[in-house]
């Protein structure tokens, strides 16, 4: 499998709770090398753009008020099939669906506020890294 990098958003939920330390490690023990990372307040122009894909679903607004609740914790995960493995690692949408042991069945209560994000594919990675992390922020792979 290749090396990858992905982008993980630990959400404010998961910030409130104190729980930063605690998912960094899953992704360090799965293998997953943190190789950028912020602390961030996003705006609403920020999140909305960062979801603009659901900018027409009934629940955009309430995705955005909640993203730009508190801080967020933005990260690039860096390892073999890493999409995939923190796809995996964050468990399903719906907390109340997600695997037991994964993050979201750990740290998550309703879909709303899910403790994380992860990109979805290649080209949403490449952009949700870029959206966050300027060339001058990243070390080049
Ligand atoms: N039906 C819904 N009601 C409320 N919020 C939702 C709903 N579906 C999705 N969301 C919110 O929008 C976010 C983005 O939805 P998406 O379908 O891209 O899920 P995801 O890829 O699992 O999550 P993320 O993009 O945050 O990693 C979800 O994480 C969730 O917080």
């Amino acid at each position: 499998m290749a090396t990858e990098r992905t982008l993980s958003i630990i959400k404010p939920d998961a910030v409130a709770k104190n729980a930063i330390g605690d998912i960094i490690a899953r992704f360090e023990k799965a293998g997953l090398n943190v190789v950028a990372a912020k602390m961030v307040h996003l705006s609403e122009e920020k999140a909305g753009g960062f979801y603009a894909e659901h900018k027409e679903r009934p629940f955009f607004n309430d995705l955005v008020g909640f993203m730009t609740s508190g801080p967020v914790v933005v990260q690039v995960l860096e390892g073999e099939g890493a999409i995939a493995k923190n796809r995996d690692l964050m468990g399903a949408t719906n907390p109340k669906e997600a695997a037991p042991g994964t993050i979201r069945a750990d740290f998550a209560e309703t879909i709303d506020a899910n403790a994380v994000h992860g990109s979805d594919s290649p080209e949403s990675a490449e952009r949700e890294i870029s959206y966050f992390f300027g060339n001058d922020e990243i070390c080049p792979r």
